[in-house]
């Protein structure tokens, strides 16, 4: 990727291919990559100001956006339901399970959890374990996968929405690359990956402590490109705090989404046109 970017004690880097280069460039380097990163998180505690660094406080708006976002994109998608059969998501990088908790065991009958951190993914099992008011026979906590996104390929066909929120940083680009292209059998006919991540003003910002990269939008949009995806929906996270990043939720399908025709003479009176 031509993209230039910096990292978190702000050196510069002329291309994203430089910099993973350095970072993951042989088999060895790699290998310290994903384990730095999922080390950065094996000592960080077990609770929601933990899995969002600090920023306990962000959980309500985020829920409450991805909530919205969630609800218009399923109705679109699945406005007569689903004939009978079991809604089911996976939450990517669940951490904790915040993400099920508030959100999604809501929406959907089964959820899968998928976290390579082994004291999150027992958090999550424990919150969501039979007993639990998150516990029902129409909506529960099915799987929890203790994996990473990079080593995993899900059931052919197994879920309506795939959910990856705030952990594809860690991948590297070939990984992002793979593990979508992969990953998209595991989606039902119609179904989608919803992608909730922070957003780097240009190129990339390499974070040298939990070792994951934070990617502009349009380096999102080249590699989503690279996996055959479309987006199908965008919108951005409001009410963050401004020292953070921008924060944009993608709904991204293996389809290409329909155009809404518009009639022509509402086209050209909506457009900037010459005098003549
Ligand atoms: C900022 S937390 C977000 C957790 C959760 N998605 C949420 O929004 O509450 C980042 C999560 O990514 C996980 N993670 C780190 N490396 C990963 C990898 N290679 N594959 C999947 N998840 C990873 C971490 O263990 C951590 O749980």
């Amino acid at each position: 990727m031509e993209i230039g970017g910096s990292d978190s004690d702000g050196r510069e880097f002329k291309s994203a291919d430089e910099m993973w280069r350095e970072q993951a460039g042989d088999p060895d380097k790699k290998t310290q990559w994903y384990r730095h990163g999922v080390g950065y998180w094996e000592g960080v505690e077990a609770s929601v100001d933990g899995v969002l660094g600090g920023y306990a406080n962000v959980n309500e708006p985020d829920i409450n956006d991805s909530e919205a976002f969630l609800k218009m994109v399923l109705s679109e998608r699945f406005p007569n339901g689903v004939n009978d059969q079991p809604l089911v998501a996976l939450d990517c990088g669940s951490g904790i399970g915040r993400v099920t908790k508030n959100l999604l065991i809501q929406y959907f009958n089964e959820v899968d959890l998928l976290e390579p951190v082994s004291h999150f993914l027992e958090a999550a099992r424990e919150t969501l374990a039979p007993g639990s008011h998150l516990h029902s026979d129409m909506h529960k906590a099915v799987n929890f996968y203790c994996v990473p996104l990079q080593d995993f390929t899900p059931d052919t066909q197994r879920y309506d929405v795939i959910w990856v929120q705030w952990c594809i940083g860690h991948l590297t680009d070939d990984d992002f690359v793979s593990f979508f292209r992969r990953a998209k059998v595991g989606l039902k006919p119609g179904g989608l990956f919803v992608v909730k991540e922070n957003i780097a003003r240009n190129g990339f910002v390499l974070d040298n402590e939990d070792r994951s990269i934070t990617r502009s939008d349009l380096y999102f949009k080249e590699l989503f490109g690279r996996c055959g995806l479309h987006i199908y929906k965008t919108k951005d996270q409001k009410g963050f705090p401004q020292e953070l990043f921008a924060v944009k939720m993608y709904a991204l399908t293996t389809e290409v989404p329909k155009k809404v025709h518009r009639t022509r003479s509402k086209v050209r009176a909506n457009r900037p046109r010459i005098i003549k």
